[in-house]
């Protein structure tokens, strides 16, 4: 029977075990340049199987909140060189999720104030966190954005494959395409973000063109056993919403099929919330899903996400319904989380006035098991 703690492969990264360290926006890169406190927090939890990095803006027009960090500047890219380098020193493996935000942006954050841009001009219900002259921070509403013109769209799609080599030229093993959460990518999938009515809008297979044009360019820079994708079915996060999630992304799940991908990362519910949420009139079916990418050809480690616990996470590896399980808060606040799983001893509480911005303080103070015996 397959363990949570045994290792497996992903694509073409070789992994300790199956417990991934999800995503997680921190804020504590400013200038979008990751810095040496990054290195410390990444460092520390390099027993996971494998570490996702922090959503990481592929270019400034990608760039959505303040003092996450970017992968466009030589700055940023010596930046995550140090982060790579101390990971693996540690024997552990490390992905970047590339992001373009899309319309959950502000025009203070955008190249030249201008507007966010996304797949039509309907503004998101949603705020950002943007950092005023003074350096104080503030939530405020996503700007207005525009829709983007079908020309400007392969510039984009060269963003990202630009992006992935970079990324790999930083020694990040490998790539998550951010396509999740209500994002660029996710306001071309889904119908409540998406009233075009040209070639990559209306049906079902337009709304997913843009997706396949940004699989496809990467995967031929860097390879499909380097590159992962993120995906949120149902999820209502930066106000996404599609009324017919199944078909939709069964459509997508087929088409990423004919590459050999390292892994599909699928939240299930609502991000950071309810497993069962549902859009539309019926539950999602995430088994259904799988199956369905696998009926495809698709061949890639099936992680997944959103409110796991120990038993959840033991269980759902054992019965083989997924390969991989990624942990988001708990990694906040236990760097020592494998170890933690494997010992089932007690986790840290996570403090959550320190998830954004900030220094050490809710970032790389929390102790593991080992400093806490010391005491
Ligand atoms: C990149 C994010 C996502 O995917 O939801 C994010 C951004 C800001 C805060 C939390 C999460």
């Amino acid at each position: 029977m397959t363990s949570l703690f045994e290792p497996t492969t992903a694509g073409d990264i070789a992994l300790a075990n199956r417990i991934v360290m999800a995503p997680l926006t921190r804020n504590r890169s400013p200038g979008a340049v990751p810095n040496t406190l990054n290195v410390t927090y990444y460092e520390q939890r390099a027993t996971a199987g494998l570490i996702i990095t922090e959503a990481t803006a592929i270019t400034h027009q990608g760039q959505g909140y303040a003092d996450v960090p970017g992968l466009y500047t030589p700055e940023a890219l010596d930046g995550w060189k140090k982060v790579t380098s101390a990971v693996h020193a540690a024997g552990g493996k490390i992905v970047v999720q590339m992001w373009h935000v899309g319309r959950i942006s502000h025009t203070s954050l955008q190249p030249g104030e201008g507007q966010p841009v996304s797949a039509s001009a309907i503004t998101a219900n949603a705020k950002t966190y943007i950092r005023h002259p003074d350096g104080t921070g503030e939530f405020v509403p996503t700007s207005e954005p525009r829709a983007l013109e079908a020309s400007e769209l392969p510039g984009i799609v060269e963003d990202y494959r630009k992006a992935a080599r970079a990324a790999i030229d930083a020694g990040f093993d490998g790539i998550e395409i951010h396509a999740a959460n209500g994002y660029l990518i996710d306001q071309f999938l889904r119908s409540g973000t998406n009233e075009r009515t040209d070639a990559y809008g209306g049906s079902i297979e337009n709304r997913a063109r843009f997706l396949f044009e940004v699989t496809d360019a990467i995967v031929a820079e860097i390879g499909a056993g380097r590159t992962g994708i993120r995906l949120s079915p149902v999820t209502p996060a930066n106000d996404a919403f599609d009324p017919e999630p199944q078909p939709l992304f069964d459509h997508v799940v087929k088409g990423l099929a004919k590459h050999a991908l390292a892994f599909i990362h699928v939240i299930e519910g609502a991000t950071g919330g309810d497993r069962d949420f549902k859009q539309g009139d019926t539950a999602f079916d995430f088994a259904e899903l799988r199956a369905t990418y696998e009926a495809a050809g698709g061949k890639a480690a099936w992680m997944a996400n959103n409110g796991y616990d120990r038993k959840l996470a033991i269980e759902s590896v054992e019965s083989g319904r997924v390969d991989l399980v990624a942990f988001g808060k708990p990694f906040i606040s236990n760097p020592d989380l494998v170890e933690r799983l494997k010992q089932d001893a007690p986790l840290n509480a996570l403090d959550p006035d320190t998830l954004y911005g900030g220094g050490a303080k809710g970032y790389t103070d929390y102790p593991a098991l080992t400093q806490q015996a010391a005491e």
